[in-house]
């Protein structure tokens, strides 16, 4: 007796009982077809398979200090290999810009008030001789001045064995006993704000001479009360040697208020909930205690609660350590892309479709515009900032202070008429301008739009790294299974130190970083790639008299020139890749200025070739 068949399909596939064999015949070749089809899809996808195993993935890790430039290199690769994303992206740079902005001014107004309550850089007599002639700030009870910087390097530094005690040839001998970089500690009277920390000898630090008095002008500038949902006001603009006189300045500072109230509207854009400490902000004085004190009740409404918590503006802070930052990754644009603001006449097709699907449809087409309240305040204050800073006392103020806001990160104190514009859209230059710290590692992964001969098909993953201090001990793990590093050494912060460790220079710090990666062994067979970054920043101010021999004391008595300079500084970064290299291995190192797009695009270009070229010469492909 037949078994009975347990599956319920061979019961309605088995022939007919009645079949013919013409219909036999039909049939075999149906089901033979069939099958021929099924072991074409199978091939197919096994074929598919092998390629993707078979697929190139080149991968690049950007590596250097902060502030080096590593994020700008990533964007310059963006612009140019992805070039529709990177569009489309530009106008979610707008906020950070407008935050950017806000912070320049912010600095600005910081550095004439003189001192915040608990702010170290005062004395008596600068206290008493306010800037702008009006009340001075008091002092706290507690207030004594903080230690300046050590005259000696950190315990982290001695681990490293840097060169000031070993004196390799090689070595930069950097000046440390009574180094302008590392006075004898005394009281510090003038703090420098955050991302810009200078220390130059040759500029009067003094701020008791009796010159250092705010100019008084014939200006009579209006003092009108703060105009924040007004239109633009009608004093003259663009006056660049006006000077700001005695108490316009505290009506100047009065109308800028509403600045404050969307740095944290921005901030509250750009920042994830969880990432509070990255939203502290330094007290306006017109806070207290996180509420806002009766004189701010005009701009009560815009009180911030995030995550449905009030902000707390925290009065005692100093502004220093509160760079804005974002992980690396899709996160924060996407908060940003919903908010986004588009103007049809500007977004080029590409930008009114979405990529991933999800993105609003321009705002501008619904009628569901977001209110474009940041740019709509900066346009409104836009007379007020341009009259800032271009007044000649309010330069010699920040020139006391060691200000340099125009060779700082996210400067856009000189595009402030068209940054302001009510319809503003980012070029790829602001974007590449633009300042946004990284924390955190991150992969990019991408294919070239753009059509790069062999290389098409290639996959290019670039690791983005935060480049603090405290962020560098997450590098490690990405070390694996990297083609070859860019590491970048901003060359023109010779006269700077550490955001994080004001006790540290920031070129040594790049030199000693250097170090560490050429002596890594895990590194070992990674190609390395060096950009002596920040080259125009470097010519402005050696063409402005600031002497590289004075940080530098091994540099003698050499032409203080671009390029006397660099081929000096490339030499050295040079003899420690030769000299720590556990293996021998290519080397390539570039003069740049990562956000001009001209010279990186052809750098780039012959970093990709290079990179490219040893990938496949170790896949054994070539
Ligand atoms: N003038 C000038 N500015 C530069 C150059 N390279 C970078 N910048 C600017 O310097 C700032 C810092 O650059 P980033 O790329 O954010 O620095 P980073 O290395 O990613 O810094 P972290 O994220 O903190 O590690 C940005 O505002 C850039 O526009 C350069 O060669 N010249
Ligand atoms: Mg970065």
């Amino acid at each position: 007796m037949p078994v009975p068949s347990e599956d319920p399909l061979d019961e309605v596939l088995k022939p007919p009982p009645d079949e013919t064999p013409e219909q036999r015949e039909l049939r075999l070749e149906r089901e033979a077809e069939a099958k021929r089809v099924s072991l074409a899809i199978d091939a197919n996808i096994k074929a598919e398979r092998q390629a993707l195993r078979k697929k190139r993935i080149v991968r690049l890790l950007l590596l250097g200090q902060s502030e080096s430039g590593k994020s700008t290199t990533l964007r310059q690769f963006q612009r140019l290999y992805t070039p529709t994303a990177f569009r489309e992206e530009r106008i979610l740079w707008r906020a950070v810009i407008q935050l950017n902005i806000v912070r320049s001014i912010r600095i600005i107004l910081d550095a004439l008030s003189g001192p915040m309550p608990n702010s170290p850089y005062s004395s008596p007599r600068a206290r008493n001789r306010s800037l702008s002639r009006g009340r001075a700030p008091p002092l706290p009870s507690n207030y004594s001045p903080p230690f300046p910087p050590q005259s000696h390097a950190p315990d982290n530094m001695d681990q490293m064995d840097y060169p000031r005690r070993n004196g390799h040839g090689h070595d930069m001998n950097f000046s440390y006993v009574n180094h302008p970089l590392y006075p004898p500690r005394q009281p510090q009277r003038h703090q420098i704000p955050p991302t810009h920390h200078y220390n130059d000898p040759d500029l009067d630090d003094d701020l008791d001479d009796s010159d250092t008095d705010f100019a008084v002008g014939n200006n009579s500038y209006p003092s009108s009360p703060p105009n924040f949902n007004g239109s633009p006001r009608s004093h003259p603009s663009g006056s660049s040697t006006t000077t700001l006189a005695q108490s316009p300045l505290e009506a100047l500072k009065a109308r800028l208020l509403p600045l404050r109230h969307i740095e944290a509207l921005l901030i509250a854009k750009l920042v994830p909930p969880n990432e509070e400490e990255a939203t502290h902000l330094a007290g306006p004085s017109h806070y207290q205690n996180g509420q806002p004190s009766p004189t701010d009740s005009q701009f009560s409404h815009h009180t911030l609660h995030h995550n449905g918590r009030p902000y707390r503006h925290q009065r005692s802070q100093s502004y220093r350590n509160q760079e804005i930052f974002v992980r690396p990754g899709p996160g924060w644009k996407g908060g940003l892309a919903r908010a986004r603001v588009n103007f049809p006449d500007y977004s080029d097709a590409s930008s009114q479709s979405s990529s991933n699907g999800q993105r609003p449809m321009s705002a501008g087409n619904t009628g569901l515009e977001s209110p474009d309240e940041p740019q709509e305040v900066l346009h409104s204050c836009k007379r007020d900032m341009i009259q800032l800073w271009n007044d000649e006392a309010v330069r010699d103020v920040l020139r006391r202070r060691k200000i340099r806001l125009e060779d700082a990160s996210g400067f856009f104190l000189d595009d402030l008429e068209r940054v302001t514009a009510l319809r503003y859209m980012p070029t790829d230059d602001d974007v590449l301008k633009a300042r946004l710290k990284t924390v955190g590692v991150s992969e990019y992964k991408f294919e070239m739009e753009i059509s790069a001969g062999r290389e098409s098909g290639t996959e290019w993953r670039i690791v983005d790294v935060g480049g603090s201090r405290s962020q560098r001990p997450t590098w490690a793990p990405f070390f694996d299974d990297v083609d070859a590093i860019i590491f970048l050494a901003p060359i023109s912060g010779f006269d700077q130190v550490l955001a994080e460790d004001r006790t540290v220079n920031r070129l040594e710090d790049s030199v000693l970083l250097w170090k560490d990666v050429c002596s890594s062994k895990i590194l070992a067979n990674v190609d390395l790639v060096l950009f002596l970054n920040k080259c125009d920043i470097l010519e402005k101010k050696l063409n402005s008299g600031i002497k590289l021999a004075k940080y530098v004391r091994s540099y003698g008595d050499r032409p203080n020139d671009l390029d006397s300079v660099s081929k000096y500084l490339r030499g050295k970064f040079s003899a420690i890749h030769r000299e720590y290299s556990p293996n021998p291995r290519k080397f390539y190192a570039f003069c740049t200025s990562v956000t001009d797009t001209v010279t990186t695009a052809g750098i780039i270009a012959s970093v990709r070739d290079m990179v490219i070229r040893q990938h496949l010469k170790q896949s054994k492909l070539l």
